[in-house]
């Protein structure tokens, strides 16, 4: 696949496992983003930090072996790295166990994180790895540079507080929100609405971010881009589990609008992206173009 035109992403945040009832996958949202980034076409860049231990290299070898720059993973010494516990319901709708602190709680900036970042096309990050203060303050210095940023949202409760979303939503180019997180946080802003659209407008509104998109699990997605409201009404699918669909739908859906394609194919991609990810266990299984456009033009298998 390469609809990512060597673009230049750099992504920010937690890389850990994800520790299933049988197994161990590699995951966090950021990581997951830039892996699919990666495999679209993207050259992608990691800022994160490991632990001193067996898991840390674990991480380090496979991220390499998948073609990311890992120079910017930092090794910690005094914490470990990342594990969740992930719990499946019987629909595979996940809920996450988040172990602190982590290695990833601590993430200091240097020089070659931002010069990694002032380099860059696109930075990634997610409201998690704002839990601790060390990584918190280390993206503000980041969030500093002038690159377009796109603020992928995923609430982990209790990880989070709205003051601390709406800074990191001030500050980006583009939201990426799922239904449930985008009511829950304009339910705290008092929002009088109930549709997706209206607390969209109110979002922007209140923001001054006019581009956001917002997923609706089975339902697809709709996107805000340039002033228009686009919509995909999502793809039959048979769920493992939902882990990561989120997170490479908006891999998909960024590099898709910020190498200029249409917003209509761009969401529609995505989604096709994020059902596909749904349909096979873990965040980061193998997709092939070819089973993207199967489904986009509504090929059964
Ligand atoms: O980042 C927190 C958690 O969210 C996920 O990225 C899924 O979206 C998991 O891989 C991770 O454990």
């Amino acid at each position: 696949m390469n609809n990512g035109k060597n673009l230049k992403a750099v992504a920010y945040g937690e890389v850990l496992w994800d520790v299933f009832a049988n197994e161990k996958k590699i995951g966090g949202a950021p990581l997951n983003v830039a892996l699919r980034m990666k495999t679209i076409g993207c050259e992608v860049a990691m800022i994160s930090c490991v632990g001193n231990d067996e898991n840390g290299k674990a991480i380090i070898d496979q991220v390499k072996s998948l073609g990311l720059e890992t120079n910017t993973i930092v090794t910690s010494d005094d914490f470990p790295t990342g594990l969740v516990n992930v719990t499946l319901n019987d629909r595979g709708s996940a809920t996450y166990e988040i172990a602190y602190p982590a290695a990833w709680d601590k993430i200091v900036s240097n020089d070659q994180a931002k010069k990694k970042v002032v380099e860059a096309d696109v930075l990634i990050y997610g409201s998690l790895v704002c839990r601790d203060e060390v990584s918190r303050l280390a993206l503000e210095e980041l969030l500093n540079v002038n690159v377009y940023k796109v603020f992928d949202v995923n609430l982990r409760k209790p990880h989070y507080s709205y003051e601390m979303l709406e800074q990191l939503m001030n500050a980006a180019n583009f939201i990426k929100f799922n239904d449930e997180e985008l009511l829950e946080i304009t339910a705290a802003m008092k929002s009088p609405f109930k549709s997706l659209e209206d607390n969209m407008n109110l979002i922007a509104e209140r923001t001054g971010v006019t581009a956001m998109c917002v997923t609706r699990g089975k339902h697809g997605a709709l996107l805000m881009w340039e002033g228009q409201l686009y919509e995909n009404g999502g793809y039959p699918i048979q769920v493992a589990d939902t882990v990561g669909a989120g997170d490479s739908f908006v891999a998909a859906l960024i590099t898709s609008l910020l190498t200029g394609k249409e917003p209509q194919y761009a969401i529609d991609f995505a989604c096709a992206m994020g059902a596909l990810v749904a349909e096979a266990p873990g965040a980061n299984p193998e997709i092939s173009y070819s089973q993207i456009e199967k489904l986009m033009s509504g090929i059964k298998n």
